[in-house]
């Protein structure tokens, strides 16, 4: 996001609970989006915010999730209206639609999650409805979401490095379900491309004005042919064994409730999660349609470039060929 908006000739300043990268270009302030009096220096003088951050899913800290993705969304809220700020852009998640069930070009006018499949859903839902509700025109203030879905690409901490470490340890054998059902996988730079665009088309009486936008590939894949291309990619070998979804399911079910039994004794994080088998063996993909028609997006990386751009970028994670 820094490095496009930057290329574009936009000055830049970052907010983050810690502080990852270096650049002259960038004002950088450190703090936690949860305090409001932290991020007023940061939104001076700043037209268009991106509220980007985020617990990671994995860490399934529910407190956590609630005080970051749903107090925490508040105080910028906040913090943006008393600094003055005009348009604030949400990277909320095309999950907050989906109960573990297919979802087959989905538009954005499906409801919220009633039984959203973890804790980090459950806030991203919370969130996206504070944000959308706080547009308002009388007062200067424009708010939008941008709904993007499974980000992959050079640098990303989760699906690249979680898949290698799973085929590491020899967990990566089995196709969960028949293998045919279809995902979207979005590469980064159409994710940024979309909040950009989003940004630059946020005004008064703007179609995107409190309103929920997929930010996709519109190129749809089959989970396990993705998987198994990065895996080949980084020479590693791909599941061939299938396993039917519901017995994985209840599987990762049984362990999970195995786990917090033991957690008051040890603290083990399973590759396999409840939430991680039903996104491996449903359908969840989305239609982008809205935001070709509100916006003029239309993605800039295609899916084969971006898996190679991908691929090349993580020399370290790459097996040595016997
Ligand atoms: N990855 C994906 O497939 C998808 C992601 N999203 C959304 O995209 C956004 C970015 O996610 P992603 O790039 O994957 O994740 P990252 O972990 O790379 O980015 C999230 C950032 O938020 C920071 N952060 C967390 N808590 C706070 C806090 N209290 N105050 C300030 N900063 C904080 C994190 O810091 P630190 O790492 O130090 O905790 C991290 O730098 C999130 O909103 C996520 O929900 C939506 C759909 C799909
Ligand atoms: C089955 C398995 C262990 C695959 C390894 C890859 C997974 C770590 C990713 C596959 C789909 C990804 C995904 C997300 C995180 C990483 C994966 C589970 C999200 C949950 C990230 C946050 C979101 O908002 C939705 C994403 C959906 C896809």
């Amino acid at each position: 996001m820094v490095e496009q908006l930057l290329e574009k000739g936009y000055a830049v300043n970052v907010f983050d609970i810690q502080k990852r990268f270096d650049n002259d270009r960038v004002q950088f302030f450190l703090g936690d989006l949860c305090d409001k009096e932290a991020l007023l220096p940061a939104l001076q003088g700043v037209s268009v915010a991106f509220h980007c951050a985020s617990p990671a899913p994995s860490s399934d800290n529910r407190e956590l999730f609630y005080k970051v993705n749903f107090m925490g969304t508040k105080a910028v809220i906040e913090a943006c209206k008393e600094a003055g700020v005009q348009k604030l852009v949400l990277t909320s998640s095309a999950s907050v639609v989906f109960e573990g069930t297919d979802i087959k070009n989905g538009s954005e006018d499906l409801p919220y999650a009633k039984k959203p499949i973890d804790y980090y859903t459950e806030t991203k839902i919370l969130q996206e409805k504070e944000v959308l509700s706080a547009n308002d025109p009388d007062n200067n203030f424009f708010t939008t979401a941008i709904r993007p879905h499974g980000i992959f690409g050079p640098r990303d901490p989760q699906l690249v490095p979680i898949l290698i470490q799973a085929a590491k340890s020899g967990k990566m054998k089995f196709i969960i379900g028949d293998g045919k059902n279809l995902v979207d996988f979005t590469y980064v730079e159409n994710v940024v491309h979309g909040h950009i665009l989003a940004a630059e088309n946020l005004q008064r009486h703007s179609p995107l004005c409190g309103k929920a936008f997929h930010i996709t590939n519109d190129e749809p894949v089959p989970f396990w042919a993705f998987m198994s291309r990065i895996l080949t990619g980084l020479n590693y070998d791909p599941p061939k064994y299938y396993i039917p979804y519901w017995l994985a399911y209840y599987l990762a079910l049984f362990l999970s409730l195995v786990l917090w039994l033991l957690s008051p004794l040890v603290t083990i994080k399973p590759t396999f999660t409840p939430m991680r088998v039903a996104l491996a063996g449903t359908f969840h993909y989305y239609s982008c349609e809205r935001a070709k028609r509100d916006m003029g997006y239309k993605p800039v990386v295609s899916l084969d470039e971006a898996i190679d751009r991908t691929l090349q970028s993580y020399p370290h994670l790459r097996r040595a060929k016997a």
